[in-house]
Protein backbone atom coordinates (compact mmCIF):
# COMPACT_ATOMS: atom_id res chain seq x y z
CA UNK A 1 0.00 0.00 0.00
CA UNK A 2 1.17 3.42 -0.36
CA UNK A 3 2.75 5.61 2.26
CA UNK A 4 0.72 8.43 3.00
CA UNK A 5 2.16 10.37 5.68
CA UNK A 6 6.41 10.52 6.51
CA UNK A 7 7.18 9.53 9.84
CA UNK A 8 8.29 12.66 11.40
CA UNK A 9 9.84 11.41 14.49
CA UNK A 10 12.52 10.39 12.64
CA UNK A 11 13.54 13.66 11.32
CA UNK A 12 16.41 14.83 13.69
CA UNK A 13 16.17 18.69 14.77
CA UNK A 14 19.96 19.99 16.27
CA UNK A 15 19.16 23.47 17.93
CA UNK A 16 22.16 25.27 18.41
CA UNK A 17 22.74 28.38 20.57
CA UNK A 18 19.87 28.97 23.13
CA UNK A 19 17.14 29.41 19.56
CA UNK A 20 14.07 30.72 20.94
CA UNK A 21 11.82 28.86 22.89
CA UNK A 22 9.25 29.71 19.95
CA UNK A 23 11.05 27.37 17.42
CA UNK A 24 10.63 24.83 19.45
CA UNK A 25 6.90 25.15 19.61
CA UNK A 26 6.80 25.60 16.22
CA UNK A 27 8.76 22.00 15.16
CA UNK A 28 6.54 20.33 17.51
CA UNK A 29 3.14 21.76 16.48
CA UNK A 30 3.95 20.26 13.30
CA UNK A 31 4.80 17.02 14.33
CA UNK A 32 8.61 17.12 14.68
CA UNK A 33 9.17 15.84 18.10
CA UNK A 34 13.02 14.81 17.75
CA UNK A 35 14.50 17.86 18.99
CA UNK A 36 18.27 18.05 20.09
CA UNK A 37 18.42 21.56 21.65
CA UNK A 38 21.75 22.82 22.96
CA UNK A 39 21.87 26.34 24.92
CA UNK A 40 25.04 27.57 23.79
CA UNK A 41 27.00 26.35 20.50
CA UNK A 42 28.96 23.56 20.44
CA UNK A 43 32.74 22.62 20.11
CA UNK A 44 33.85 21.57 16.72
CA UNK A 45 34.04 17.97 17.83
CA UNK A 46 30.78 17.88 19.25
CA UNK A 47 29.40 19.67 16.57
CA UNK A 48 30.64 16.94 14.05
CA UNK A 49 29.27 14.37 16.36
CA UNK A 50 25.47 15.99 16.60
CA UNK A 51 25.33 17.18 13.06
CA UNK A 52 26.45 13.59 11.99
CA UNK A 53 22.78 12.06 11.93
CA UNK A 54 20.83 15.87 11.97
CA UNK A 55 18.17 16.25 9.19
CA UNK A 56 17.87 20.15 10.11
CA UNK A 57 20.35 22.23 12.35
CA UNK A 58 19.12 25.62 13.50
CA UNK A 59 22.04 28.37 15.20
CA UNK A 60 22.80 31.73 15.57
CA UNK A 61 25.93 33.84 14.76
CA UNK A 62 28.63 31.83 17.06
CA UNK A 63 28.61 28.20 15.19
CA UNK A 64 30.84 27.80 12.03
CA UNK A 65 29.32 25.54 9.64
CA UNK A 66 32.95 24.57 7.11
CA UNK A 67 33.28 22.73 4.39
CA UNK A 68 34.61 20.06 6.95
CA UNK A 69 31.10 20.09 9.03
CA UNK A 70 29.27 19.84 5.69
CA UNK A 71 31.06 17.01 4.93
CA UNK A 72 29.95 15.31 8.46
CA UNK A 73 26.80 16.31 8.17
CA UNK A 74 25.26 13.06 5.87
CA UNK A 75 22.09 13.56 6.51
CA UNK A 76 21.71 17.30 6.52
CA UNK A 77 18.43 18.44 4.65
CA UNK A 78 18.05 22.61 5.26
CA UNK A 79 20.09 25.00 8.20
CA UNK A 80 18.25 27.85 9.53
CA UNK A 81 20.35 30.37 10.98
CA UNK A 82 18.25 32.32 13.55
CA UNK A 83 19.27 35.62 12.98
CA UNK A 84 19.94 37.87 9.89
CA UNK A 85 24.15 37.03 9.16
CA UNK A 86 24.43 33.43 7.28
CA UNK A 87 28.57 34.74 7.26
CA UNK A 88 28.98 31.73 9.73
CA UNK A 89 27.73 29.13 7.16
CA UNK A 90 29.50 27.97 4.20
CA UNK A 91 26.83 28.96 1.45
CA UNK A 92 28.60 27.58 -1.21
CA UNK A 93 29.62 23.72 0.61
CA UNK A 94 25.83 23.50 1.13
CA UNK A 95 24.89 24.47 -2.19
CA UNK A 96 26.71 22.21 -3.86
CA UNK A 97 25.01 19.53 -1.76
CA UNK A 98 21.98 20.53 -2.72
CA UNK A 99 21.12 22.30 0.84
CA UNK A 100 18.94 25.51 0.92
CA UNK A 101 19.98 27.93 4.15
CA UNK A 102 17.14 30.13 5.14
CA UNK A 103 17.71 33.16 7.97
CA UNK A 104 15.46 35.85 9.68
CA UNK A 105 16.47 38.91 7.49
CA UNK A 106 14.66 41.45 9.19
CA UNK A 107 13.21 40.11 12.73
CA UNK A 108 16.04 41.81 15.25
CA UNK A 109 16.57 45.58 13.05
CA UNK A 110 14.75 47.39 15.22
CA UNK A 111 16.31 45.93 18.31
CA UNK A 112 19.78 46.75 17.16
CA UNK A 113 18.78 50.27 15.70
CA UNK A 114 17.11 51.23 19.19
CA UNK A 115 20.32 50.02 20.84
CA UNK A 116 23.11 52.00 18.48
CA UNK A 117 20.26 55.10 19.30
CA UNK A 118 20.79 55.01 22.88
CA UNK A 119 24.69 54.27 22.15
CA UNK A 120 24.68 57.33 20.67
CA UNK A 121 23.28 59.02 23.05
CA UNK A 122 25.13 57.57 25.99
CA UNK A 123 28.51 58.35 24.35
CA UNK A 124 27.59 62.00 23.47
CA UNK A 125 27.07 62.88 27.11
CA UNK A 126 30.39 60.61 27.99
CA UNK A 127 28.33 58.45 30.17
CA UNK A 128 30.20 55.20 29.67
CA UNK A 129 32.99 57.52 32.19
CA UNK A 130 30.49 58.57 34.39
CA UNK A 131 28.95 55.27 34.95
CA UNK A 132 32.27 53.81 35.94
CA UNK A 133 33.57 56.55 38.51
CA UNK A 134 30.63 56.58 40.09
CA UNK A 135 30.61 52.65 40.47
CA UNK A 136 34.25 53.61 42.60
CA UNK A 137 32.65 55.45 44.70
CA UNK A 138 33.59 58.76 42.24
CA UNK A 139 31.58 62.06 40.83
CA UNK A 140 32.26 63.14 37.51
CA UNK A 141 30.01 65.72 37.69
CA UNK A 142 31.08 68.35 34.60
CA UNK A 143 29.55 69.13 31.10
CA UNK A 144 32.86 69.04 29.88
CA UNK A 145 32.55 66.55 26.39
CA UNK A 146 28.98 66.27 27.16
CA UNK A 147 27.05 67.22 23.79
CA UNK A 148 23.22 66.91 23.04
CA UNK A 149 22.65 65.14 19.91
CA UNK A 150 20.30 67.51 18.49
CA UNK A 151 22.28 68.87 15.44
CA UNK A 152 25.41 66.56 15.49
CA UNK A 153 25.95 64.48 12.42
CA UNK A 154 25.51 60.92 12.40
CA UNK A 155 27.43 58.98 9.92
CA UNK A 156 26.02 55.26 8.75
CA UNK A 157 28.03 52.96 7.08
CA UNK A 158 25.78 50.82 5.50
CA UNK A 159 21.92 51.84 4.87
CA UNK A 160 19.91 48.63 4.47
CA UNK A 161 17.54 47.14 6.84
CA UNK A 162 19.05 48.35 10.18
CA UNK A 163 21.26 51.86 8.82
CA UNK A 164 17.79 52.87 7.68
CA UNK A 165 15.23 52.75 10.85
CA UNK A 166 18.77 54.21 12.54
CA UNK A 167 18.64 56.93 10.31
CA UNK A 168 14.78 57.61 10.76
CA UNK A 169 15.26 57.20 14.80
CA UNK A 170 17.95 59.60 14.59
CA UNK A 171 16.35 62.18 13.12
CA UNK A 172 13.35 62.08 15.04
CA UNK A 173 15.83 63.51 18.06
CA UNK A 174 17.06 65.85 15.54
CA UNK A 175 20.19 64.38 14.19
CA UNK A 176 21.63 65.29 10.47
CA UNK A 177 21.87 61.81 9.19
CA UNK A 178 24.41 60.88 6.35
CA UNK A 179 25.18 57.71 5.15
CA UNK A 180 27.69 55.57 2.81
CA UNK A 181 26.88 52.82 0.99
CA UNK A 182 28.10 50.60 -2.48
CA UNK A 183 24.05 50.83 -4.01
CA UNK A 184 22.79 53.92 -4.18
CA UNK A 185 20.25 53.91 -1.26
CA UNK A 186 16.51 56.28 -1.06
CA UNK A 187 17.36 58.33 1.76
CA UNK A 188 14.75 58.16 4.61
CA UNK A 189 13.92 62.00 5.64
CA UNK A 190 16.60 64.50 5.25
CA UNK A 191 19.32 61.78 5.31
CA UNK A 192 21.53 62.02 2.55
CA UNK A 193 23.83 59.56 0.41
CA UNK A 194 27.77 60.51 0.72
CA UNK A 195 29.71 59.65 -2.22
CA UNK A 196 32.85 58.37 -0.28
CA UNK A 197 33.98 56.88 3.32
CA UNK A 198 36.19 59.26 3.71
CA UNK A 199 33.52 62.08 3.60
CA UNK A 200 31.65 60.59 5.85
CA UNK A 201 34.52 59.91 8.28
CA UNK A 202 35.60 63.21 8.27
CA UNK A 203 32.15 65.14 9.06
CA UNK A 204 30.64 62.58 11.39
CA UNK A 205 30.46 63.00 14.94
CA UNK A 206 29.32 59.34 15.46
CA UNK A 207 29.75 56.78 13.61
CA UNK A 208 27.43 53.52 13.36
CA UNK A 209 28.69 50.17 10.98
CA UNK A 210 25.72 48.16 9.50
CA UNK A 211 27.51 46.05 6.56
CA UNK A 212 27.37 42.43 6.08
CA UNK A 213 30.63 40.53 6.62
CA UNK A 214 32.08 39.89 3.45
CA UNK A 215 35.10 40.34 1.71
CA UNK A 216 35.02 43.61 0.90
CA UNK A 217 33.88 44.75 4.76
CA UNK A 218 36.45 42.67 6.27
CA UNK A 219 39.28 45.02 8.10
CA UNK A 220 37.23 47.73 6.48
CA UNK A 221 37.80 50.13 9.42
CA UNK A 222 41.65 50.50 10.44
CA UNK A 223 43.66 52.94 11.53
CA UNK A 224 43.98 54.50 8.42
CA UNK A 225 40.04 55.29 8.51
CA UNK A 226 40.07 55.89 12.61
CA UNK A 227 42.89 59.01 11.78
CA UNK A 228 39.87 60.42 9.09
CA UNK A 229 37.28 60.69 12.16
CA UNK A 230 37.01 63.78 13.60
CA UNK A 231 38.67 64.08 17.04
CA UNK A 232 36.45 63.60 19.60
CA UNK A 233 34.03 61.47 17.72
CA UNK A 234 32.62 57.95 18.82
CA UNK A 235 32.23 55.02 16.71
CA UNK A 236 29.80 52.41 16.92
CA UNK A 237 30.01 48.70 15.69
CA UNK A 238 27.19 46.25 16.19
CA UNK A 239 27.52 44.94 12.77
CA UNK A 240 30.41 42.25 12.51
CA UNK A 241 33.83 41.93 14.81
CA UNK A 242 35.48 41.45 11.89
CA UNK A 243 34.49 44.93 10.19
CA UNK A 244 37.13 46.98 12.58
CA UNK A 245 40.50 46.26 13.38
CA UNK A 246 39.93 46.24 17.13
CA UNK A 247 43.81 46.73 18.07
CA UNK A 248 43.56 49.81 15.93
CA UNK A 249 40.64 50.98 17.52
CA UNK A 250 42.15 50.55 21.14
CA UNK A 251 44.82 52.86 19.57
CA UNK A 252 42.64 55.78 18.81
CA UNK A 253 40.61 55.56 21.93
CA UNK A 254 44.18 55.30 24.28
CA UNK A 255 45.58 58.15 22.18
CA UNK A 256 42.51 60.44 22.89
CA UNK A 257 42.15 60.69 19.07
CA UNK A 258 38.51 59.30 19.45
CA UNK A 259 36.18 59.87 22.40
CA UNK A 260 34.66 57.07 22.54
CA UNK A 261 33.10 53.78 21.20
CA UNK A 262 30.12 50.84 22.06
CA UNK A 263 30.95 47.72 20.61
CA UNK A 264 28.87 44.61 20.37
CA UNK A 265 30.44 42.42 17.82
CA UNK A 266 34.48 41.75 18.42
CA UNK A 267 36.66 39.63 16.11
CA UNK A 268 36.83 36.30 18.84
CA UNK A 269 33.60 36.71 20.48
CA UNK A 270 33.05 33.58 23.45
CA UNK A 271 31.11 30.16 22.85
CA UNK A 272 29.14 30.59 26.04
CA UNK A 273 28.31 32.77 28.92
CA UNK A 274 30.89 30.81 31.02
CA UNK A 275 33.82 31.83 28.84
CA UNK A 276 36.23 34.54 29.40
CA UNK A 277 36.00 37.56 26.87
CA UNK A 278 39.29 38.78 26.05
CA UNK A 279 39.47 41.77 24.03
CA UNK A 280 42.06 45.33 24.07
CA UNK A 281 38.74 47.44 24.75
CA UNK A 282 38.34 45.81 28.20
CA UNK A 283 39.10 48.37 30.97
CA UNK A 284 38.89 51.72 28.89
CA UNK A 285 36.23 53.95 30.40
CA UNK A 286 35.69 55.75 27.27
CA UNK A 287 33.85 52.73 25.99
CA UNK A 288 30.61 50.36 25.71
CA UNK A 289 31.26 46.90 25.61
CA UNK A 290 28.06 44.54 25.19
CA UNK A 291 27.76 40.60 24.34
CA UNK A 292 26.59 40.87 20.83
CA UNK A 293 23.26 41.58 21.68
CA UNK A 294 22.22 43.94 19.02
CA UNK A 295 19.87 41.74 18.25
CA UNK A 296 19.03 39.98 21.69
CA UNK A 297 15.02 41.08 22.71
CA UNK A 298 12.60 39.13 23.70
CA UNK A 299 10.61 40.27 20.62
CA UNK A 300 13.36 39.61 18.29
CA UNK A 301 14.20 36.26 19.69
CA UNK A 302 10.44 35.22 19.67
CA UNK A 303 10.00 36.61 15.93
CA UNK A 304 13.01 35.02 14.84
CA UNK A 305 11.97 31.29 16.34
CA UNK A 306 8.95 31.53 14.52
CA UNK A 307 10.12 33.01 11.61
CA UNK A 308 13.01 30.22 10.58
CA UNK A 309 11.28 27.31 12.07
CA UNK A 310 8.32 27.75 9.59
CA UNK A 311 10.81 28.57 6.43
CA UNK A 312 12.32 24.79 7.76
CA UNK A 313 8.90 23.41 8.28
CA UNK A 314 7.77 25.04 5.14
CA UNK A 315 10.66 23.37 3.16
CA UNK A 316 10.54 19.85 5.19
CA UNK A 317 6.45 19.34 4.76
CA UNK A 318 6.02 20.75 1.10
CA UNK A 319 9.63 21.74 -0.54
CA UNK A 320 8.70 25.60 -0.60
CA UNK A 321 12.28 27.24 -0.90
CA UNK A 322 10.81 31.16 -0.95
CA UNK A 323 13.48 33.18 1.14
CA UNK A 324 16.50 30.93 1.01
CA UNK A 325 19.79 32.85 0.95
CA UNK A 326 21.65 30.16 -1.60
CA UNK A 327 19.21 28.20 -3.27
CA UNK A 328 16.54 28.47 -6.13
CA UNK A 329 13.80 30.05 -4.66
CA UNK A 330 9.97 28.03 -5.64
CA UNK A 331 7.29 28.83 -4.43
CA UNK A 332 4.67 25.53 -4.44
CA UNK A 333 1.37 24.67 -3.85
CA UNK A 334 0.06 21.98 -1.42
CA UNK A 335 -0.52 18.95 -2.57
CA UNK A 336 -3.27 16.73 -1.54
CA UNK A 337 -4.02 13.29 -3.17
CA UNK A 338 -0.34 13.35 -4.49
CA UNK A 339 3.08 12.54 -3.48
CA UNK A 340 5.69 14.95 -4.43
CA UNK A 341 9.41 14.65 -5.79
CA UNK A 342 12.04 17.07 -4.98
CA UNK A 343 14.90 17.02 -7.46
CA UNK A 344 18.26 18.83 -6.81
CA UNK A 345 20.92 18.91 -9.32
CA UNK A 346 23.76 20.67 -10.88
CA UNK A 347 22.96 23.23 -13.24
CA UNK A 348 23.86 21.79 -16.80
CA UNK A 349 22.06 21.72 -20.12
CA UNK A 350 19.90 18.86 -20.32
CA UNK A 351 18.75 17.86 -16.83
CA UNK A 352 14.83 18.87 -17.41
CA UNK A 353 14.92 16.39 -20.82
CA UNK A 354 16.43 13.49 -19.01
CA UNK A 355 14.21 13.89 -15.94
CA UNK A 356 11.06 13.55 -18.43
CA UNK A 357 12.25 11.15 -19.89
CA UNK A 358 13.00 9.29 -17.33
CA UNK A 359 9.41 9.91 -15.87
CA UNK A 360 7.84 9.04 -19.42
CA UNK A 361 9.88 6.14 -19.82
CA UNK A 362 8.80 4.88 -16.13
CA UNK A 363 5.04 5.28 -17.68
CA UNK A 364 4.53 7.83 -14.48
CA UNK A 365 1.91 10.66 -15.37
CA UNK A 366 3.13 14.15 -13.80
CA UNK A 367 0.15 16.56 -12.09
CA UNK A 368 2.62 19.68 -11.38
CA UNK A 369 6.29 20.37 -12.48
CA UNK A 370 7.79 23.16 -11.01
CA UNK A 371 11.56 24.68 -11.87
CA UNK A 372 14.16 27.21 -10.99
CA UNK A 373 17.71 27.57 -11.46
CA UNK A 374 20.21 29.63 -9.55
CA UNK A 375 24.02 28.99 -11.16
CA UNK A 376 25.34 26.38 -10.07
CA UNK A 377 22.31 24.13 -9.01
CA UNK A 378 18.29 23.39 -10.41
CA UNK A 379 15.56 22.64 -8.17
CA UNK A 380 12.99 20.85 -9.86
CA UNK A 381 9.70 19.57 -7.86
CA UNK A 382 7.56 17.15 -9.23
CA UNK A 383 4.10 15.88 -8.00
CA UNK A 384 2.79 12.48 -8.87
CA UNK A 385 0.14 10.07 -8.40
CA UNK A 386 1.15 8.30 -5.01
CA UNK A 387 0.78 5.08 -6.00
CA UNK A 388 4.09 6.00 -8.16
CA UNK A 389 6.22 8.24 -5.98
CA UNK A 390 8.57 4.96 -4.89
CA UNK A 391 9.15 4.33 -8.86
CA UNK A 392 9.47 7.38 -9.69
CA UNK A 393 11.98 8.49 -7.15
CA UNK A 394 14.14 5.46 -8.43
CA UNK A 395 14.07 6.69 -11.80
CA UNK A 396 15.02 10.24 -10.86
CA UNK A 397 17.64 8.95 -9.12
CA UNK A 398 19.38 7.97 -12.61
CA UNK A 399 19.26 11.43 -13.73
CA UNK A 400 22.87 12.59 -13.98
CA UNK A 401 23.90 14.94 -12.20
CA UNK A 402 21.36 14.54 -9.44
CA UNK A 403 23.07 16.22 -6.15
CA UNK A 404 19.72 14.52 -4.11
CA UNK A 405 16.40 13.57 -4.49
CA UNK A 406 13.63 12.71 -2.06
CA UNK A 407 10.15 12.78 -1.87
CA UNK A 408 6.94 14.30 0.32
CA UNK A 409 3.86 11.98 1.03
N1 LIG B 1 24.80 42.94 16.66
C1 LIG B 1 23.82 42.16 16.35
O1 LIG B 1 23.26 41.44 17.18
C2 LIG B 1 23.33 42.16 14.95
C3 LIG B 1 21.96 41.94 14.70
C4 LIG B 1 21.51 41.94 13.40
C5 LIG B 1 22.41 42.13 12.36
N2 LIG B 1 23.72 42.32 12.61
C6 LIG B 1 24.67 42.56 11.52
O2 LIG B 1 24.29 43.74 10.85
C7 LIG B 1 24.47 43.56 9.47
C8 LIG B 1 23.58 44.51 8.71
O3 LIG B 1 22.23 44.16 8.87
P1 LIG B 1 21.10 44.71 7.88
O4 LIG B 1 19.86 43.96 8.18
O5 LIG B 1 21.04 46.19 7.93
O6 LIG B 1 21.69 44.24 6.49
P2 LIG B 1 21.27 44.71 5.04
O7 LIG B 1 21.75 43.67 4.11
O8 LIG B 1 19.84 45.12 5.01
O9 LIG B 1 22.14 46.05 4.81
C9 LIG B 1 23.52 46.06 4.63
C10 LIG B 1 23.89 47.27 3.80
O10 LIG B 1 25.32 47.35 3.73
C11 LIG B 1 25.64 47.76 2.41
N3 LIG B 1 27.04 47.44 2.12
C12 LIG B 1 27.56 46.24 1.76
N4 LIG B 1 28.90 46.36 1.59
C13 LIG B 1 29.21 47.64 1.87
C14 LIG B 1 30.43 48.37 1.87
N5 LIG B 1 31.60 47.81 1.55
N6 LIG B 1 30.38 49.68 2.17
C15 LIG B 1 29.20 50.28 2.49
N7 LIG B 1 28.01 49.65 2.49
C16 LIG B 1 28.03 48.34 2.19
C17 LIG B 1 24.63 47.05 1.54
O11 LIG B 1 24.54 47.64 0.25
C18 LIG B 1 23.36 47.20 2.37
O12 LIG B 1 22.67 48.39 2.05
C19 LIG B 1 24.13 42.08 9.26
O13 LIG B 1 24.72 41.57 8.10
C20 LIG B 1 24.66 41.44 10.50
O14 LIG B 1 26.00 41.01 10.26
C21 LIG B 1 24.19 42.33 13.89
O1 LIG C 1 23.23 38.27 12.51
C1 LIG C 1 22.49 38.59 13.44
O2 LIG C 1 21.24 38.60 13.37
C2 LIG C 1 23.10 39.04 14.72
O3 LIG C 1 24.47 39.07 14.68
C3 LIG C 1 22.57 38.33 15.92
O4 LIG C 1 23.21 37.12 16.11
P1 LIG C 1 22.83 36.18 17.36
O5 LIG C 1 21.57 35.47 17.01
O6 LIG C 1 23.98 35.26 17.51
O7 LIG C 1 22.61 37.09 18.53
Amino acid sequence: MAKTSLDKSKIKILLLEGVHQSAVDGFKAHGYTNIEYHPKSLSEADLLEAISDAHFVGLRSRTQLTEKVFAAAHKLVAVGCFCIGTNQVDLDAALSRGIPVFNAPYSNTRSVAELVLAETIMLMRGIPHKNSRCHVGGWAKSAKNSYEVRGKKLGIIGYGSIGSQLSVLAESLGMEVMYYDVVTKLAMGNAHQVDSLDELLSQADVVSLHVPELPTTKWMITKDELSKMKPGAHLINASRGTVVVIEDLAEALKSGHLGGAAIDVFPKEPRGNDDEFVTPLRGLDNVILTPHIGGSTMEAQENIGKEVSEKLIRYSDNGTTTFAVNFPEVALPSHPDKHRLLHIHQNVPGVMSEINRVLSENGINVSGQYLQTNKAVGYVVVDVDKAYSHQALEALKEVQATIRSRVLF
